[in-house]
């Protein structure tokens, strides 16, 4: 567009604010005095001024103005506010239908590029220097986090002393507490195998995931797995916890205001599982508090070592070891290790259990590698069964815990990604959900296919993302993927059984679904969480 046409619609667009401005004031003038109506009046021209020159910067001046969009989501954030906040987290899926008619890379907001090329990904999200987009920092209400963490070299330094915690290794030495929380939970799955009451797979999985995260991390334990219906307002707490996000994003200050209401009235807006939250985080405090009391102590060999003592151990500067700090990373830690897990277990049990060839294949690898119940696999063993691996594969290609768009700029760096040149603090996201459902790269996207990811099949394992990738990415893959293959297989092979039938088809015998579909765990909306259709995403099995 040649600058004189720019200019011309920047000059009408402020004509047309000051004349729908002056017409409110007209209106108005009725029922307020002169004094008033002048104040109004000078008050909504400099607004107008303010305003005018802002969409005209966004507009044309902008270093984001180079790159095609709609205009208004240029000009306005409320456009991204309108889709997600209003709509319902949609609008990931405007986005998609924006790449169609501009191309890989878009302009979503009025600092934010979009980016829908998959090959571009690993540039993207590498190991080089990386910052996080400053609207996401705030979004779950811990900025001082890893999670939250703007800076690169901030955030290295931050994750330094954590990245043993989680290394593949020291997840092996986690092994025996895992199985035995799995082991917990077989014997409660046993008691409604003989109450016949179907169990909330779901609500089950998360209280799996909380108690060993927070037994791992911080020697707590919850013992959510034996409690009244695996003390599902937790889950539902970490759930509603992200319904807020897209008005967060639009006003970050809302948090902290949130922040000072007293409990009670939380529980009252977030609803009674915010309560469990709001315990468990005052444990952690004092945990900390105690153990910040004890500074001596900390550096000797202790017995009940916790993921504090590591991060006090650490050169870390003192700033970054204030109990603030500390507890805002372990409810980051927390929180991103519960639901995220738990989806994508109930999610592999939806997909298993509506395909009952799929599964029998499983079975009968899980039943070679795994003839006496008694004595299960160790995940490494596990991870070399290729269609167990091909089964988490594309149950975390089709239902990742994480839906929301990951950001980041690279702040000294000019990128190249096909014809765009992208010139260095320029704010990209990509959605991984878009990734994984482009049916170029996986065919058939909405179709449960293990098998495409066997040897010969069609897809690419460089295209599945759903643990983001460079140095910011899953802090708990590793666990998360033992929790995956050690769960999934020691179900499975305790409660199920299948066989071939006269007529060639599989009977499943032991588990069966209740009153739960694929509806109840595909995705149709992105609140930070994938969110299914309203009112579903119980998914509950009978054991029999
Ligand atoms: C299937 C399960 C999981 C999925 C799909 C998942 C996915 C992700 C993704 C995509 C990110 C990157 C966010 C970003 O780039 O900003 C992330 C970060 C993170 N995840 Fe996970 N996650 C899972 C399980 C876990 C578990 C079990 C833990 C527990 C410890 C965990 C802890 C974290 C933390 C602390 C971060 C922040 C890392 C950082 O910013 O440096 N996640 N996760």
């Amino acid at each position: 567009m040649q600058r004189s046409r720019k200019s011309a619609i920047a000059f009408a667009s402020y004509i047309l604010i000051a004349a729908i401005s002056y017409c409110g004031v007209v209106a108005i003038n009725t029922y307020v005095s002169t004094l008033t109506h002048a104040t109004i009046f000078y008050s909504l021209l400099l607004l107008n001024g303010y305003t005018a020159a802002t969409i005209t910067y966004r507009l044309f001046l902008s270093p984001y103005a180079a790159f095609p969009g709609p205009k208004l989501a240029g000009a306005t954030y409320w456009y991204t506010f309108y889709y997600d906040a209003i709509k319902g987290g949609q609008y990931m899926y405007q986005i998609e239908k924006l790449h169609m008619k501009y191309g890989p890379v878009l302009r979503i907001s009025p600092n934010e590029l979009h980016i829908i090329d998959a090959d571009f990904y690993d540039v993207l999200f590498s190991q080089s220097r990386r910052n996080k987009a400053p609207t996401w920092s705030q979004a779950f209400g811990n900025p001082d986090s890893i999670f939250g963490t703007i800076d690169h070299h901030q955030h290295r330094i931050r994750r330094a002393p954590l990245n043993p915690y989680f290394s593949k290794g020291s997840i092996r030495t986690l092994e025996p507490l895992i199985r035995e929380d799995i082991s917990r939970l077989v014997s409660v799955f046993r008691d409604y195998q003989k109450t016949k009451e179907p169990v909330p797979l779901k609500a089950a999985f998360a209280a799996l995931t909380s108690d060993i995260v927070t037994q791992f991390c911080f020697m707590m334990q919850s013992d959510y797995i034996e409690a009244d219906g695996f003390n599902v307002m937790v889950l539902k707490a970490g759930e509603g916890a992200t319904d807020a996000l897209h008005v967060v994003l639009q006003f970050p200050w809302l948090v902290s205001l949130l922040k000072l209401l007293p409990d009670s009235m939380m529980a009252r807006m977030l609803g009674p599982g915010i309560g469990l939250l709001q315990d468990f985080q005052r444990h952690l405090e004092q945990q900390i508090r105690d153990i910040l009391g004890s500074r001596d102590d900390y550096r000797v060999d202790v017995k009940h070592k916790t993921i504090f003592h590591d991060i006090l151990n650490s050169n870390l500067p003192e700033q970054d070891k204030s109990a603030k700090r500390l507890s805002e990373e372990a409810q980051t830690i927390v929180s991103a290790g519960t639901v995220t897990t738990a989806t994508s277990l109930s999610g592999a049990f939806v997909y298993l259990l509506l395909d009952p060839p799929r599964l029998h294949t499983l079975m009968q690898e899980l039943e070679k590698a795994f003839p006496e119940i008694s004595k299960p696999p160790t995940h490494a063993q596990l991870e070399n069964l290729p269609y167990l691996t091909a089964v988490i594969q594309e149950t975390l290609r089709l239902g990742s815990g994480v839906s929301f768009r990951l950001t980041r700029t690279a702040p000294d760096k000019t990128l190249q990604c096909g014809d765009y040149v992208i010139p260095p603090n320029i704010n990209m996201s990509t959605h991984a959900p878009l990734i994984h459902n482009n049916p170029s790269l996986f065919p058939s996207p909405s179709t449960f296919n293990p098998e495409r990811w066997l040897p010969g099949g069609s897809a690419n394992p460089k295209y599945l993302i759903p643990y983001s990738r460079g140095s910011r990415q899953c802090l708990g893959m590793h666990l998360a993927s033992a929790e995956l293959y050690m769960t999934i297989a020691t179900i499975l092979r305790t409660f199920v059984r299948t066989e071939v039938g006269d007529d060639g088809a599989i009977i499943v015998k032991g588990m069966s679904l209740w009153e739960t579909d694929r509806r109840d765990v595909d995705m149709i909306a992105d609140i930070g969480l994938p969110r299914c259709e309203r009112g579903r995403g119980n998914v509950r099995v009978l054991l029999g």
